[in-house]
């Protein structure tokens, strides 16, 4: 079995949590890809009524190809349940988000969710976050003031580019990857980043999911988080 295989797993065991009726988040990423897919073949079969709450423009296609009911944000009375991906997570369930640069709108949708579930295949699980670069989305006014800045700090900072050009997030915004490493206290972090001017938010989701579902060979394990 290859990661994609465990991907799908995951995918295919997260849309058991979906009931009739509700309003879904839908997060961004390849192990979500399987989820949308699975999701779509559900309201086909099963004649379900639910609304999708997409947290990037590519899943909000996807989703749309497949016959799903699709919101915004802002169109919602309330979110029942969000399924995402996540790049790492440790040993105490907080995860690091935003590998693929979605990670300001999943963390609206996810905080307006009355529950979290994460889906990952196994390779996304360590004892302690850092590895894995923080994504950290920025305003571009200054940005090279606040690379400055995170470098002094040790932050090991690196622009998110596409050969010569800055990528853009959906807010129009640039991304920063810290190599951080080790991390050490990640809510420590969290906030020392969050005061930083022209930092628009930062891909630590701490205390946030619920359930974790992760694809091994042998099948997907339930991690009830919190
Ligand atoms: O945070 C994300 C996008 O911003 C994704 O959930 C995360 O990058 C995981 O992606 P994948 O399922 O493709 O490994």
């Amino acid at each position: 079995m290859n990661q994609d295989d465990l991907k799908k797993i995951v995918g295919i065991e997260a849309v058991k949590y979906i009931q009739d009726g509700m309003t879904v988040g839908l997060g961004t990423g390849s192990t979500v890809k399987y989820l949308v897919e699975a999701l779509g073949q559900r309201i086909k079969d099963e004649h379900l009524t639910i609304i999708g709450v997409p947290t990037s423009n590519r899943t909000a296609r996807r989703a749309e190809q497949l016959g799903i009911t699709v919101k915004d944000i802002d169109e919602v009375d309330h979110i029942d349940l969000t399924i995402d991906g996540a790049d790492q997570i440790d040993e105490h369930y907080q995860g690091i988000k935003g590998g693929g640069i979605a990670h300001l709108r999943e963390k609206i949708v996810a905080i307006n969710s009355r529950k979290n579930i994460w889906i990952v295949d196994e390779s996304k699980l360590t004892k302690q976050l850092g590895s894995f670069p923080l994504p950290v989305e920025v305003i571009p006014y200054g940005s090279q003031q606040l690379f400055k800045k995170f470098k002094k700090r040790g932050y090991n900072p690196k622009f998110r580019m596409d050969g010569n050009r800055f990528i853009l997030t959906h807010s129009k915004n640039y991304i920063i990857d810290l190599g951080l490493g080790k991390m050490g206290d990640p809510h420590k972090l969290a906030k020392n980043l969050k005061d930083m001017t022209g930092v628009v938010e930062h891909g630590l989701f701490l205390d946030l999911v619920n359930t974790i579902i992760v694809g091994h060979e042998d099948g997907p394990e339930i991690i009830q988080a919190r």
